[in-house]
């Protein structure tokens, strides 16, 4: 197999430089690779499902930018993809400074308090939208009028996925 060469002019149509995923062969890290900016998830297991009896595989890396994320889809998730570990999500947990991981690593919250009730429950409208428009949905808590607790987990998959920093992103983009 000729030695395998990427660089930026990867196959997606993105701005040359950002790095989504490393790809390697025979354990090797060979190079940067540009991701596809919808299903990213699926794409990266067809590859490694097809490449991986000749050596290769992607490693898509989680990014910890906040506009970065604010520029991603959420990738329909149905389970049977692996949770984003501790120590990547502690690391994620940079891109939405607002936000707090849980103990066990397998939720991110952010508390408003909204002001007032009608304020409140307008949030939640908005909030509403944006995860239908997402495909992707945040556990709501409206107590003492006002204080508004938003968490978010991949119930498919029992922890977090890109898709919950991703929603997490927007939120605080939607909130100002
Ligand atoms: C088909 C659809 O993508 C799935 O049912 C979505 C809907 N919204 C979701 N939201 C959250 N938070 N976790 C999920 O696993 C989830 N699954």
């Amino acid at each position: 197999m000729s030695d395998f060469r990427l660089g930026s002019n990867s196959s997606s149509n993105q701005t040359p430089g950002r790095c989504d995923a490393v790809v390697s062969h025979r354990d090797r890290d060979r190079g940067p690779v540009r991701l596809p900016m919808r299903n990213a998830g699926s794409f990266v297991e067809s590859f490694n499902r097809i490449y991986r009896r000749v050596g290769l595989e992607l490693r898509s890396i989680m990014t910890t930018s906040c506009d970065v994320l604010r520029q991603k889809k959420c990738v329909p998730c149905e389970g049977g993809v692996p949770t984003i570990q501790p120590d990547q999500a502690a690391a994620m947990m940079e891109a939405v400074p607002e936000w707090t991981l849980d103990d066990s690593a397998k939720m991110i919250s952010r508390k408003i308090n909204a002001g007032n009730f009608v304020k409140a429950v307008a949030l939640i409208d908005r909030i509403a939208e944006l995860a239908e428009s997402e495909g992707h949905h945040p556990d709501l808590h409206l107590t003492g009028y006002r204080n508004l607790r938003i968490d978010l987990t991949t119930h498919a998959i029992g922890g977090l996925s890109e898709n919950d920093f991703i929603v997490a992103a927007k939120v605080d983009a939607l909130i100002g």
